[in-house]
């Protein structure tokens, strides 16, 4: 059986507060895009000399992590301490970019929950789902659903997000990854939390002509500011017609939302990654 893990982006990304455990408590717009990974299970035979229940192939970009720490096998191995699973061999064919914001890794992990519940009919739910994947990390419960969603709490926290759906249908995206990694637990410990001034919610409610004036990634101004490059990204997405442009989490890709298809991507952002698809 096989699935297709998307990538999301954030509209607007406020961090609110810390916690004691060192976590941060943020508000923002999550939203999926059909950038796809594909992740596969297959039957381990009896027969298959194998010391783990569920081994991993990695084909495509690669993963810098062992097989035992690949958010996949994090996935099964969290599942069979509750459920009796049969034994896999699984098989993820990476597109999506690492350290990019675009919670690769993190859909991977939820959608294996998806793909082992439904093969396995373990009947698991929704909402169970949802608390097993945000032990695997706090963007991991959005991609249960893979639905527009506001998100509060550490990101784990969901609700419906009415507003960029009709709002964005039709408009073309683009993602821009350059060859920068950024780590997220730094990004995170260089934020000063405070409450935004106007909710995230109900700005993606608003005309999108609005947003580059009033929607806000609170990462951005200390990652632009250690990296100009993907400030310059940013400026150039809005020269070749953006309405609207931000970095999606804590970076290093770069989107931009525009009414027409934008042309020469490629040439404009040499040496980067760059993805485009009618929303
Ligand atoms: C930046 C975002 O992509 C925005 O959507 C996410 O908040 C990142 O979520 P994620 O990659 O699933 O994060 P995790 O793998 O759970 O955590 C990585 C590290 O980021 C920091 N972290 C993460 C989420 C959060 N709400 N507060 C944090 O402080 C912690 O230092 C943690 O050790
Ligand atoms: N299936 C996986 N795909 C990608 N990375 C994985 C996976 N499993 C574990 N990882 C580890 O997680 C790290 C972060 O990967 P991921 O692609 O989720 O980062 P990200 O783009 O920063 O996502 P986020 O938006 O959640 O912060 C990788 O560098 C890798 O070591």
């Amino acid at each position: 059986m096989i699935t297709f893990p998307c990538a999301k982006i954030n509209l607007g990304l406020n961090i609110v507060g810390q916690r004691p455990n060192g976590y941060h408590d943020l508000e923002t717009v999550f939203y999926p895009v059909p950038l796809c990974d594909a992740l596969e299970i297959k039957y381990m035979g009896e027969e298959f000399p194998s010391e783990v229940n569920c081994d991993l192939k990695v084909t495509g970009n690669v993963v810098n992590c062992n097989e035992a720490d690949n958010l996949v096998i994090k996935a099964y191995n969290l599942l069979a301490k509750d459920y009796k699973l049969p034994r896999v061999h699984a098989h993820l064919y990476k597109q999506i970019p690492s350290e990019a914001g675009l919670g690769g890794g993190s859909s991977d992990a939820a959608y294996m929950i998806r793909l082992l519940d439904e093969r396995f009919r373990l009947n698991i739910g929704k909402a169970e789902m949802e608390r097993y994947a945000a032990r695997l990390g706090a963007d991991c419960a959005f991609f249960i659903s893979s639905e527009p969603s506001f998100a509060t709490g550490i990101g784990d926290e969901l609700m419906p997000a009415d507003g960029p759906k009709g709002n964005l249908d039709g408009y073309h995206l683009a993602i821009v990854k350059p060859n920068i990694a950024v780590s997220t637990k730094e990004a995170y410990a260089n934020i000063s939390p405070h409450k935004p001034e106007k909710c995230c919610r109900d700005i993606v409610r608003q005309p999108i002509e609005t947003w580059k004036d009033e929607l806000i990634n609170d990462f951005e101004e200390p990652i632009f500011n250690r990296h100009p490059d993907l400030a310059a990204i940013k400026k150039q997405l809005y020269q070749l017609g953006a309405v609207y442009a931000a970095m999606s989490g804590s970076g290093s890709s770069l989107f931009g939302l525009f009414k027409e298809e934008p042309c020469h991507l490629n040439t404009a952002f040499a040496n980067c990654f760059t993805f485009t698809a009618k929303l």
